[in-house]
């Protein structure tokens, strides 16, 4: 029996369509699908920037300790399946070669439509599947661009949708062919336009749905099932907006609890990395700080990684920051606790610089009103020190520099380090974060650092900044 999730890949929403099939045919199975709505479509892309684009979502989901990866895009499947499945250890599935198989099978005229992106159409590669099966079979391929927009806009069932897969499949109609192959995983949404369109009497193939059916032989075949008994769980990251994801989702699947979150993918690995920081490994955070640790975990949780404070070693002895930049006391600070744990530490030295205060009180954050750690007395001072000082003339930025110290490599530090510009108030806003962010004031979203979610904070956070240059440079190490 095999817990780890089965990971499901697309440029949108189109994937669900195989999530759906999956959840039927396989519900004990746990479910880790991304969609990358942020870069959609992925159709009239180059080929080689599509296989980029895959890698880094393949990337994002080895992070999730997946035993098996579906790519539930066709374009993608087009560009991308070869080489992912010639890198990865575990099984890679493609939705062309199920829709392919399904269609010689339905066919009695040996006359098969298939409609896809731009770039399907152009890899030839349903074409071929197809004739590598039976070279007599005629294949008629058609572009149909505008069904993507229309589907990750919401409006499958609008009349507009209607009218545009009448329009677009006018030529398919005219080539009499009596299966029709969904050629891509947004498709099966317009489902009900596509069958009115062609007629009853051609069979429609939903390759996505095909490809389920594979998987499950796969799972057999492998030894990788999970016989768990009850329902898997279902996780969905988007890159875009999870809002709108949502909505689509819960339409499609008839679920009403969807939690999607938001991924950022932007820096994973383009290419095929080997040292891809799996689920179960554990990151020490050299921080007392609980605020700092917090975000530091779910910046990792989203990559499956499980991050540990100094509040889990309370024998350590706590390292002073005698250094005079951030990275000095950064550094200090991975090596003290490393030699001590004798484990890799990341270490975060961080701090508010204001710009009418000459950049203060900067590496002095912490302890700016004396005692260490008394957020209420580093906010009043501060506020009083900004006494008199106008809204304009009140920017600021929070720095961090992180530091990953190996115990047995000390000159193998790598560091990163991040920034977020802002503009301090005059009254605390918000409840959530630590230290200064009440006052911490982000003009492009309206609010304080406070008035944030964790992740959210990470997303534009100078910590989060520095955490995401620091994947960077370790995936290209
Ligand atoms: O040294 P560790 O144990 O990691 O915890 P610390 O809080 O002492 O951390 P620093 O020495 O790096 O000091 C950073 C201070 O800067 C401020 N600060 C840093 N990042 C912040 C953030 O995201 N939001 C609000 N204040 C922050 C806050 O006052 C922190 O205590
Ligand atoms: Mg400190």
């Amino acid at each position: 029996m095999n817990e780890a999730p089965i990971g499901f890949i697309d440029s949108g929403v189109g994937g669900l369509t195989v999530v759906k099939e999956a959840l039927r045919q396989l519900p004990h199975e746990n479910v880790v699908f991304l969609g990358d709505q942020a870069r959609l479509p992925y159709g009239p892309r180059p080929a080689e920037q599509v296989v980029r684009f895959t890698w880094q979502m393949a990337n994002f989901m080895r992070r999730k300790g997946i035993k098996m990866l579906v790519i539930a895009c066709n374009t993608a499947t087009a560009a991308a399946l070869s080489t992912l499945k010639a890198h990865l250890d575990i099984p890679v599935v493609g939705v062309i070669v199920p829709g392919s198989r399904a269609a010689v099978k339905a066919t009695q005229t040996g006359k098969i439509g298939v409609i896809a992106t731009e770039g399907t159409v152009r890899s030839d590669a349903y074409a071929k599947a197809l004739h590598r099966r039976n070279d007599q079979l005629a294949v008629t391929s058609l572009a149909a661009p505008k069904f993507v927009p229309i589907v990750e806009s919401n409006e499958y069932t609008d009349p507009i949708a209607e009218r545009v897969v009448r329009e677009t499949l006018t030529p398919m109609v005219a080539a009499g062919v009596d299966t029709l192959v969904m050629g891509c995983t947004h498709y099966p949404l317009l489902r009900p336009f596509i069958q009115q369109t062609m007629g009853e009497n051609v069979k429609l193939i939903d390759s996505g749905a095909e490809t389920v059916s594979e998987v499950s032989v796969l799972l057999d075949y492998f030894g990788l099932a999970n016989d768990q008994s009850g329902v898997g769980t279902r996780a969905f990251y988007t890159t875009g907006h999870p809002g709108m994801f949502k909505e689509i989702a819960a339409d499609w699947l008839q679920l009403d609890d969807i939690a999607a979150k938001h991924a950022d993918i932007s820096t994973e690995a383009d290419h095929y990395v080997e040292d891809i920081a799996t689920p179960g490994q554990t990151i020490v955070v050299a921080s007392s700080n609980k605020g700092k640790v917090a975000e530091i975990a779910e910046f990792f949780a989203n990559r499956g990684v499980k991050v540990r404070g100094l509040a889990d070693f309370p024998d350590v002895v706590p390292v002073d920051e005698t250094g005079t930049t951030f990275q000095e006391n950064a550094t200090l600070k991975a090596h003290g606790y490393a030699q001590q744990l004798g484990l890799p530490v990341l270490a975060d030295d961080s701090g508010l610089m204001v710009d009418a205060l000459d950049g203060a009180p900067g590496v002095f954050s912490a302890r700016y009103a004396g005692d260490a750690h008394n957020d209420a007395a580093n906010n009043a001072k501060l506020l009083a020190e900004l006494g008199g000082v106008p809204a304009a003339k009140r920017t600021a930025r929070f720095r961090s520099v992180l530091v990953l110290a190996h115990p047995d490599r000390p000159e193998d530090d790598v560091v990163a380090e991040g920034s977020v510009e802002g503009r301090i108030g005059t009254l605390p806003e918000g409840d959530n974060g630590f230290g200064y962010d009440p006052f911490f004031f982000v003009p492009e979203l309206g609010r304080t650092l406070a008035q944030l979610t964790t992740d959210e904070k990470n997303t534009i956070s100078h910590r989060g900044n520095a955490l995401r240059a620091l994947g960077q440079k370790l995936d290209a190490k």
